[in-house]
Formats: C-alpha cells, sequence, structure tokens
C-alpha cells in the first residue's frame, strides 16, 4: 500500500486509489465508522489525548475544490444513495451526506443546542439523568467555540429572511436570526452543495484535520460491514474498500479494543444488525424518527431571488414548546433545483409557469416533533426505511403548515403553494384552514424531505429498553460505542448537528477514561 502523502492542501486521506494490497490488517486503540459529526469530533478528542485513531468512511473524499455549486451534481457525489434514498413508501426523501465529513459537509449550518424540554423528557422516561442543560453546557461552548457559532450578522439575512421577519413581526410572533457554524460567510447560498471556499466549519474542514494532525488516519471508499467481538466485548471492523466504480478493492481487518459506530442514523443499526451484536433490547433499528418537513413555497409580487445571500436567515421560535405546538419555521433560500423538488409545479405548462416565477419564490422550512415511529431493517440484501407519518403527528404537521402560509401571507406573499400531490394554492387567509383541514395523512400526499434522522440506537439508563447508556456505550458490548444522530431518544424538533457534536465530544471524553 502507498499511504497518501500529505497533500500541498486539503486533508490528508487514504483512497481507494491508494491501496494496492488485497488484504489490509490493521491495529489502533480506536476505530471509527463513518467521518460526520459524531464519527469527526469522537475522533480529534480521542486523538488529541493520544489514542491511536483510526477513522474509516464509505463515502468517497471530495475535495472542497471540487465542489461544484450545482446541487444535482452535488446529489450524485456527496450524498448517500446520490441523493435517493427514501422510506420504503417513497414519499419521504432522507437526505444523507455521505462522504468525507458526512453530513456536515452538506448541511445548512444552522445551530441549536438541544432545548431544555427535550433534555427533560429524556431525564424522565429514558433516565437520562446526567443530560442537563448545565451538565451538557461546557460541551455546547466547547464545540460553539471550535465551530466559531454565532447569530447570523444582519448582512448574513438575506432578502427572503428579512420578508419574514418582517411578516412575523407583524403577526407578532417570536423571529430570531438563526445560529451558523460558518466564518465569514461568503453569503453565496450553496451550503447543501459543500461550502467550496471552506467557510462553513464542517467536520471537512475542522475535527478530521484536527484529527489528522493528531495522527489518526482517516481512509475514505471503507465501507464497515461487520463489527468484531472478541469474548464479548468489541475488537475491532471488517470493511472493504470500494473503487469509485464499484468495484471492490480490497478487504481490511482493523483490530482495536474501542469501536465507535457513528455511520449515521440509518447505517449505524444496520451495521449493527449485520454484526449481530448490542441488540438484547431489541431496540437496535426501532425508534427512528426523522423531522419529516415541509418546504413551502410563496410567490411574492417583488423580486426575491432566494438563491442569493446567505440560505438560512431567520427562524419563528413562537411555536417551539410543547405548549404551543412543537415546531419551528425557519426561512430558507432555494436554487432552481430544489425549488422544483420542494412544490408540486406539475409538468408542461403548470411547470413553466411555475418556475417562470422562480426569482418571486421564497420558501419556508417546517420541522416538527415527530415522534419514533420509524424502524430501520434489512430486507434482503437492501436496507428499508420504515416510516410513517404518524396519525399522531399529522395535526402538528397541518399546524406547521398554517403557521407557515399564514406567515407568507403577513410577509406580502400573494401565493402559497401547498407541497402536496394535488396542486393546492392558498391566496388568502380564508383558505388557509379549508385547504391543510381537507389534507389527509396518506403515503404519497404531502412532499416531505428528512434532513435530520435520528433516533435509531437510542441510549437510555434502562438495558431493556435502551441501545447504548448515556456515555454511549453500549449495555450489550463493552468496548462498543454509538456516537452519532442514532442516539436521540426523541426527536428534538430543532437542528440536531449541535446535539451530536456535543454528545459526542462527552462520549470521547469518557472513552479516553474507560
Ligand atoms: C442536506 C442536509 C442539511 C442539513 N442541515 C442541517 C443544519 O442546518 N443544521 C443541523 O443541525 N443539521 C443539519 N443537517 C443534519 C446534520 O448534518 C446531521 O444531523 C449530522 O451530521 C448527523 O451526524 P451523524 O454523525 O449521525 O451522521 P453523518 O454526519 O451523516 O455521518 C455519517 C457518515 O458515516 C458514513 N457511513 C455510513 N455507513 C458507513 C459504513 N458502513 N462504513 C463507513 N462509513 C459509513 C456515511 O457515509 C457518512 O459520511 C442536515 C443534513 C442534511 C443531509
Amino acid at each position: 500500500m502507498s499511504m497518501a502523502s500529505m497533500p500541498a492542501s486539503g486533508l490528508a486521506v487514504i483512497q481507494a486509489s491508494d491501496i494496492s494490497e488485497k488484504n489490509l490488517s490493521l491495529s489502533a486503540d480506536v476505530v471509527v465508522v463513518g467521518s460526520g459529526a459524531g464519527g469527526a469530533v469522537t475522533a480529534y478528542e480521542l486523538a488529541r489525548r493520544g489514542k491511536k485513531v483510526i477513522v474509516l468512511e464509505a463515502g468517497p473524499y471530495v475535495p472542497s475544490q471540487q465542489f461544484t455549486e450545482r446541487f444535482a451534481d452535488s446529489l450524485e457525489t456527496l450524498y448517500q444513495d446520490h441523493g435517493g434514498q427514501t422510506n420504503a413508501s417513497g414519499d419521504l426523501l432522507v437526505l444523507q451526506g455521505a462522504c468525507v465529513g458526512g453530513s456536515t459537509v452538506v448541511n445548512g449550518c444552522v445551530c441549536f443546542r438541544t432545548p431544555d424540554f427535550i433534555l427533560k423528557d429524556w431525564q424522565q422516561r429514558f433516565g437520562l439523568t446526567d443530560l442537563t442543560s448545565d451538565t451538557l453546557a461546557p460541551y455546547f461552548e466547547r464545540v460553539e467555540k471550535n465551530l466559531s457559532i454565532h447569530d447570523n450578522a444582519e448582512y448574513e439575512i438575506a432578502r427572503h429572511g428579512q420578508l419574514i421577519r418582517a411578516g412575523a413581526n407583524k403577526l407578532g410572533w417570536s423571529v430570531k436570526p438563526l445560529r451558523r457554524n460558518i466564518r465569514q460567510c461568503g453569503l453565496t447560498g450553496h451550503c447543501l452543495s459543500g461550502c467550496k471556499s471552506e467557510r462553513k466549519q464542517s467536520m471537512l474542514v475542522t475535527y478530521l484535520p484536527w484529527a489528522a494532525a493528531h495522527g489518526a488516519r482517516i481512509y475514505a471508499d471503507t465501507r464497515v460491514e461487520r463489527v468484531t467481538t472478541e469474548q464479548g466485548r468489541a475488537s475491532g471492523v471488517q470493511a472493504t474498500v470500494v473503487a469509485h466504480d464499484g468495484t471492490p478493492v480490497a478487504s481490511m481487518t482493523v483490530k482495536a479494543s474501542q469501536v465507535v459506530v457513528a455511520a449515521g442514523a440509518v447505517q449505524t443499526p444496520l451495521l449493527l444488525q449485520k454484526s449481530q451484536i448490542a441488540n438484547r433490547s431489541g431496540q437496535v433499528g426501532k425508534n427512528f424518527a426523522c423531522h419529516p418537513s415541509l418546504y413551502v413555497p410563496a410567490r411574492y409580487p417583488e423580486p426575491v431571488h432566494a438563491w442569493r445571500g446567505a440560505l438560512l436567515g431567520v427562524y419563528i421560535d413562537e411555536f417551539l414548546s410543547p405548549e404551543k405546538g412543537a415546531f419551528v419555521i425557519e426561512d430558507g433560500g432555494s436554487g432552481p433545483v430544489e425549488m422544483t423538488m420542494a412544490a408540486e409545479p406539475g409538468t408542461g405548462k403548470p411547470f413553466m409557469d411555475y418556475m417562470a416565477n422562480a426569482k418571486y419564490l421564497a420558501g419556508l422550512v417546517t420541522l416538527i416533533h415527530d415522534h419514533n415511529v420509524g424502524t430501520i431493517h434489512w430486507d434482503g440484501e437492501q436496507k428499508k426505511i420504515d416510516y410513517q407519518l404518524a396519525d399522531a403527528d399529522f395535526p402538528s404537521m397541518q399546524r406547521a403548515l398554517k403557521a407557515a402560509a399564514r406567515l407568507h401571507l403577513a410577509s406580502g406573499a400573494e401565493e402559497v403553494y401547498v407541497p402536496s400531490s394535488d396542486r393546492r394554492v392558498i391566496r388568502s387567509e380564508a383558505d388557509i384552514d379549508p385547504m391543510v383541514d381537507s389534507l389527509e395523512n396518506l403515503p404519497q400526499h404531502l412532499r416531505m424531505v428528512s434532513y435530520h434522522p435520528q433516533g435509531s440506537c437510542r441510549m437510555g439508563s434502562d438495558p431493556d429498553t435502551s441501545v447504548v447508556n448515556d456515555k454511549g456505550e453500549s449495555h450489550d458490548v463493552p468496548g462498543l460505542y454509538v456516537a452519532d444522530a442514532s442516539l436521540l431518544p426523541t426527536s428534538i424538533v430543532v437542528n440536531p448537528q449541535v446535539t451530536v457534536y456535543a454528545l459526542a465530544t462527552r462520549i470521547a471524553e469518557h472513552m479516553a477514561k474507560a
């Protein structure tokens, strides 16, 4: 094997093209599966404490210079299943990054601490009494500092955000600038295609290079197939290195007494199921939630140019608390491709009319506190995401949709497009209730996107009802840790990356002492 030499710029990553041997046998103190939010943070926090760390990432290494700022291309190169991952009934697109840096490379940069009411619920229902706003504060502070997380300055609030803020003020709804992990935002709006100028503080340009500087070795194109155990303890992983044309290049075995699975909330349970471990509770792959979100576009009388300026500017926290509905609305910039994915523009003339208005469109993103009703499992050799919006969550979806429509109208919109399979256009306050109340919770009726898969290996204090403890360690297999979004026992309403970073920081701290 020719080890990748330190490149002139970018990250030292060993890729399939660097490997000439058929069988690789490696060893480390810790092997980390996945290089996204959870994996990268764990890798750095352990490497800086002197641990020998190997990170294995199934996706490719795409240096920032190669990002195209064309969303359709980015879906192809940076996303899981080339952007085509859906639930079993095909009405929910489940977006995840699948590249070195994981979803953090393609995410929208929005940062929230875990809401206090969520942590209180976890304390009461899952025995996670050590996870309070106070005890987690040092971890939040650490990642906020490391990732330059700050309130959007005025120049980071694009035209669409300004319109929405004015509408919220008119309605008397609480509206705030979003917080983002970005330095000197270039206002290109291409966050979901990766940040070419490396201003987004994704794992690709922060924790991964920092981990590498502390000696961590990062392998791209390397899919972990199985976690291995010896005498009941985690002992390493087996993986396959796959070339970009899909040809297997090498088998890899890594021996390590600590294994961190951070492959994201879809792949982590699949890997544990394939390995047939850590499932005494029967909960691996269960309790999947995903913040099924709607992108609600509306047409304004003046040009908005929703693709100009920072992607996300402000949010409405009026309804965040459970008593008020537990949902949030964020103003979302959008390029032409996202606009076609969002609402039902029809085909032929209706499509042309809709897109001819593109510069007049602005969008809102709704996030709800969905119940953990999904299951991730293997169907033969195929993964299956069984997730239907629960009837119990449908009213929440309707409330969020109504609020988004009301907000658009208050902000001056002339037409609000309901993202449903039959074309519904709201033109006045009087249209809102009848149009939204007559929606039904049927498969294929709403166009939903999940940016936030969560909860498929939930943590808790009870080994009978949870997969790992509050330190991410498996109740069944010592030395096996989960450190990604699959830990979250419930959905958290707000965007989850900071929760994952903070939990991973805490898990690494405990691992270093174990
Ligand atoms: C388009 C988009 C926008 C988003 N916007 C925001 C936002 O604005 N704010 C926010 O807070 N959150 C946002 N998120 C969500 C956030 O990025 C995720 O919650 C977070 O990154 C989850 O971290 P993770 O470690 O669980 O998984 P990921 O970051 O997804 O990392 C998992 C990694 O594991 C790799 N992997 C999978 N299987 C294997 C295997 N078998 N072997 C080796 N590697 C494997 C994957 O390829 C992937 O790179 C967004 C997500 C997307 C997709």
